[in-house]
């Protein structure tokens, strides 16, 4: 790791940059300002004029539209000190082209792109620049985020460390080799997604079981909310959880049999392989 630049004690004089805020930039956007960061330390970009009005209402953020402005990611970058990329995997190395003459020379790069290698990166931008590959998730935006992140070559450990804090501010973060990324996204990186898609097979479920459908999506929301609230009090253990819940010969060991039988184990692991080797054509088809 290099050691050229300059040393940051806290976040919060950082000015920073959001280009693509969309759903991931802007998940972490709101989570980085409800951690305490001032909105108007924050330029973000986005396509359309009408999302930029939204965004600065919303989030009193400095928002530029793109159709407004050709320039908009460059005006946004020119001042940043951390310029997070949150548009899609395909656009990432355009956009690390488009911007890198503008960048300060110390700013680093944080990519949230899924398959984007540090490599591809930094030989898009000029040398030396810090860069970061991270994989968040959009529970950021309650502060109940996971993030990955691997460091780039020329990345000094006060400026990682500057980024870890800023996403720390909004969710757990574990520093971790390049080639655990992908597994980090298959794990918390697409992992809201089955949450989110077994709250609405527990509702299906509950229907076709009798209940109305309002009824049956308001208590699978609320369950899955109760129990990931649970999961993130301090020292929470998820087997010790479902334990708790499980009386002997009662109704939840019926069900956690049943899952049980049907391979819930295997249909997770085979689900998440599909996840890296996905993110692994991505690379194969992006990253150059
Ligand atoms: N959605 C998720 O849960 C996660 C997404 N990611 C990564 O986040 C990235 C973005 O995904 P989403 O947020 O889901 O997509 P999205 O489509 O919601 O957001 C992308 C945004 O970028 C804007 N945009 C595109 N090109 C632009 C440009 N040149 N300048 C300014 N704005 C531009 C689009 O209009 C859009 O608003 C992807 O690379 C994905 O791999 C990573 C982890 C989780
Ligand atoms: O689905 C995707 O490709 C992105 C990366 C992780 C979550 N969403």
């Amino acid at each position: 790791m290099a050691d050229n630049t300059t040393a940051q004690n806290s976040t919060a004089d950082l000015n920073l940059a959001f280009l693509g805020t969309g759903s991931m930039n802007g998940a972490i956007m709101r989570g980085i300002i409800a951690s305490g960061h001032a909105p108007e330390r924050i330029t973000a970009t986005v396509r359309t004029p009408s999302k930029a009005v939204a965004l600065a209402d919303e989030t009193g953020v400095n928002a530029i539209a793109t159709e407004d402005d050709e320039n908009a990611n460059l005006t946004a970058v020119a001042e940043a000190d951390v310029v997070f990329l949150g548009v899609k995997p395909v656009g990432i190395l355009d956009l690390c082209r488009e911007i890198a003459g503008a960048l300060k020379p110390a700013a680093a790069v944080v990519s949230v792109a899924a398959g984007i290698t540090v490599a591809a990166m930094e030989a898009a931008l000029r040398d030396g620049q810090p860069v970061v590959r991270s994989m968040p998730n959009t529970p950021l935006t309650v502060g109940l985020g996971a993030v990955g992140v691997a460091a780039g070559t020329s990345i000094d450990e006060s400026t990682l460390d500057s980024v870890v804090k800023l996403y720390e501010g909004a969710g757990v973060v574990k520093v971790v080799a390049e080639d655990q990324i992908e597994a980090v996204t298959a794990v918390s990186g697409s992992g809201p997604a089955y949450i989110f898609y077994m709250a609405e097979a527990m509702a299906a479920a509950g229907e076709k079981l009798g209940l109305d459908a309002g009824t049956a999506r308001e208590l699978a929301a609320a369950t899955v909310a109760g129990a990931g609230r649970m999961l993130a009090e301090p020292g929470a253990d998820a087997a010790q959880l479902r334990r708790n819940v499980t009386s002997p010969k009662g109704t939840t060991a019926a069900a956690l049999d049943s899952f049980a039988a049907s391979g819930l184990e295997e249909m997770v692991l085979k689900a998440e392989t599909a996840c890296v080797e996905r993110s692994r054509e991505l690379t194969r088809d992006l990253s150059s």
